[in-house]
This record gives structure tokens, sequence and C-alpha cells, in this order.
């Protein structure tokens, strides 16, 4: 700044012009545009936080005058202020409505100096006082406004124009993300972030583990928002039409929120016989509400190439579409999911009214296919798309309706309307249901 003009001392605080007292008159050694004024007057002045007194919020600034301080960095008042120089170049400011440039100082680790400073307009002084600094000496005090019609502040968050390229990536200042096109360009393309608090990466895959919605396209498909909460290793917080959570093509880890469903079991089941419906599943432990109790795994095929003259009753149809859209009776799911684009499209409906796809458990499955029906389920099944976008092929997680206490059966509703099961032969076919709900069907199907 001393450079360039802009403030001529290297260490006060206020710069000004002229001697004490002294009036310009026409023909002196002041210009023109000086006729009439009194001397000293404050050109600039710099906020640097070397003032223990003073405050700046930017359009309105309460700056300690100069003098009496230390001079050793730390702040601190040694004696009292006297109204000269820079203190009463300010007054004179003032009581001759002459505006004032202000510099502020901001702290910079990338600068040699460790500051940077910018030039933030020219503020009118509209007040000043003395009074005891906090150390107990006198010190003035000025009251600085902004002068209206100037363009808006622009460095409360200081931009740097570097003049050279970053070295390494850990010289990148801002770093949201160090490559936007996570290895799929032959050059990374780093992302920087100088402007939001806390800094967001743009759109696009995610890093690290998902903190912010915002900054997580699978969130974004959610409806702007985490399905899960933390809570409890993770809990959704309510059945959606469909969850999209984070997948391969993501870079987060497996701690991220948004891949709750993946961690496996987290509760110790026990298969065991019940009295009239073969086995079932059973926890050990209590279940918080919204907490994924386990996958439905299987072998997935194709629905109408399954073979119905066999007795299998492991197979689950992914129904996922036909609840997403209220299908064949089925209880439309609401939430305000975005849903992938291919299934707005109406010119398919005899796929959309049957399932396509189905999980086989017969010959291999996990602990899911001995999980009973039931007319009051604590469970209910929850779709889930992670590794691709098509809801016909989605995973099917069950997840805890209710709190559900040790020891109480874990049961979902099957889903099925009644008549809806037919033999080969075309025959409908009938099953018994021992649900104990008080509200029972008395069938399954
Ligand atoms: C997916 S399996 C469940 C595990 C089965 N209980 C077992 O022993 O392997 C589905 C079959 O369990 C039986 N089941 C499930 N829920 C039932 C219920 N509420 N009432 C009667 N039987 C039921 C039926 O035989 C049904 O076909």
């Amino acid at each position: 700044m001393v450079a360039v003009g802009f403030h001529s001392h290297w260490l006060n605080g206020i710069d000004y012009i002229g001697q004490s007292g002294k009036t310009a008159s026409k023909g002196a050694k002041y210009p023109p545009e000086y006729t009439g004024y009194t001397f000293p007057l404050a050109t600039s002045i710099v906020l640097s936080g070397q003032y223990e007194d003073d405050l700046d919020n930017c359009e309105d600034i309460v700056y300690t005058g100069q003098g009496g301080n230390n001079l050793l960095g730390n702040k601190r008042q040694i004696q009292d202020q006297v109204m000269l120089r820079g203190n009463l170049g300010l007054k004179n400011c003032m009581e001759q409505c002459v505006p004032v440039r202000v510099v502020r100082g901001h702290q910079s680790a990338n600068s040699y100096v460790g500051k940077v400073y910018t030039y933030d307009g020219l503020y009118q002084v509209v007040n000043y006082w003395a009074e005891k600094g906090v150390s107990g000496f006198t010190v003035f005090k000025f009251r600085l406004k902004r002068l209206e019609g100037q363009p808006l502040m622009t460095t409360n968050q200081v931009q740097y124009t570097r003049g050279r390229i970053p070295n390494s990536i850990s010289e990148i200042r801002g770093l949201v993300c160090v490559d936007i096109s996570d290895g799929q360009e032959d050059i990374p393309i780093p992302a920087t972030n100088l402007v939001d608090d806390p800094p967001v990466a743009p759109a696009g895959n995610c890093k690290g583990t998902c903190v912010d919605p915002k900054s997580c396209a699978c969130a974004r498909l959610n409806g702007s928002d985490f399905p899960y909460v933390h809570r409890d290793g993770g809990r959704l917080i309510e059945p959606k039409a469909v969850v999209f959570e984070c997948g391969p093509n993501c870079g987060c880890g497996p701690g991220c929120v948004n891949r709750t469903s993946q961690r496996g079991l987290r509760y110790r089941l026990e298969v065991f016989r019940t009295p009239k419906k073969g086995w079932g599943v059973r926890s050990w432990d209590y279940i918080p509400s919204g907490a994924p109790v386990c996958e439905y795994i299987g072998i997935l095929k194709k629905t109408d190439e399954v073979d119905t003259a066999s007795e299998n009753s492991y197979i689950f149809d992914i129904d996922c579409l036909q609840t997403m859209k209220g299908l064949d009776g089925r209880e439309r799911r609401l939430g305000d999911v975005t849903l992938p684009t291919y299934l707005e499209k109406d010119d398919d409906k005899k796929s959309e009214s049957v399932p396509e796809f189905c999980i086989d458990a017969g010959s291999t499955g996990n602990v899911a296919r001995f999980i009973n029906h039931s007319c009051q389920p604590n469970l209910f099944v929850q779709c889930i798309l992670s590794t691709h976008h098509n809801i016909k092929l989605a995973r099917v997680t069950l997840v805890a309706a209710d709190n559900i206490p040790p020891l109480k059966e874990l049961t979902y509703d099957y889903g099925y309307a009644l008549d809806s099961v037919m033999d080969p032969d075309g025959k409908i076919r009938q099953m018994a249901c021992y649900c104990g709900a008080e509200d029972c069907r008395k069938r399954l199907f």
C-alpha cells in the first residue's frame, strides 16, 4: 500500500495529510480543491486488528485512534492517546464531511507476511469520543459509516488471484474434490470452493463420507435429503417409494450414512420353530424403529421363468414399481422421490402390472427367507437402489416399522391380493394365515 501510495505509513493505521491547525488558503502549497479545509485530514485508515478496542461490522466501524499502544503487535495500550495527527485528522474529517478510505487486513497463510489487505471503499466519520480502553488508558473512538451508492463489499471472503499454478494437489486452496471426473478423464479436474461456508462440492459422485445432502447426488434423488439419520447406527426416517443409496460409483466409504442398508446384519437374529408356520425369525436385541434388519437375498430370476409347479414358498416378487405407482391394488407409498425418467413413461403398461423380476431364495438365500407374514407386521419392505437405477431390479430390505422388543417374532406383510395365486392349471390356491393378529384376514392368499 505504501508502494502504490494508497496508505503512506508503514506502522500507523491512520494516514493523513497536512499539519496540525493549518487551513489551506488560495495560492498556498495545497492544491486548490483543499482551499478552506482545516488540517490535518485523514485520508485512509487500516483495520488490522491492531487495537484491542476496535469493532468492525463491515458497514459500521468503531475504530480506535492511534498512539498509546506498545507497537509489539500484542494490541496492548500502555498510555493515553492524544488528539493529534491521525486522530485529529479523523476528527477534522468528521467536522468537514470529508470521507476516508478504509482498508482491511485479513489473515492469510498464503501471504508471506501472513496478511492481505483489501480496499473496502469510502466511509464517513459520524461520531467520535474519548473513553477508557480495556487497559485503562484513554483512547479515542471514531464511528465510521460506509457511504451509500458504492459497490457491495466482496471482501468478507477474500479471494486471491494466484500468479502461479499449484505444483501439487496439497497446494490447492479450498479443494473440495480432487477429481470431479472420478478418474474418468486422463487429467484430473479438481474443484475448489472458497466461497461457501462450509464449502460444498459440485454435484457429482460423493466423496469421503457424505455429510451434506446438497453435495450428494444420491441424496438429491431422495428429495434433497438423506433418507437415514445416523442415530442407532442409521435409521430410515420414513418408508419411501424407493431409497437411492450411494453405490460403487460414489467415492464415499462404507461409513456413509447413505449406505445404511449395506452394512449387513446388526442384530443377533435367531431362526426358531413356530407351532403352525414352520420356521420364523426373532431378534435377541432390541431393534429401533427405522433400522434396516436384513436384505432379502436370493437368486434373481425373471418371474415368468419361475417353475410354478414346484412348491417354492421363498419367491419374493420385486414389486417396487407396482408399489410406487399404486398398481394392482398395491398401496402406493408417499414421498417426494424423483422417479427415474423411464418410470414416467406409460408405454409399457403390461410389464408394469406384473413384477418382471423376483428373488428366489429357495435354493440360495439368507435369513430373510425364514421371516413369516403377519397382517400386523413389525417390519416393512423397502426398495433400495444403489448399484443402478433400474427399479425393476431394486434391492429389497426389511426395515423395522416399530420399536421391536427382543424375542418378538419378526414379520412383514407378504402383500398377496386374495385369490391372486393360482396353480399351473389355473385353479385358485388358498393358504390359511396363522399370524394371530387381531385383525388377521385369515388367509395369506
Ligand atoms: C418365506 S417362507 C417363511 C419361512 C417358513 N415359515 C419356513 O419354515 O421356511 C413362507 C412360508 O412360510 C409359511 N408362513 C409364513 N407366514 C405364515 C402365516 N402368517 N401363516 C401361515 N403360514 C405362514 C407359509 O408356508 C409360507 O409359504
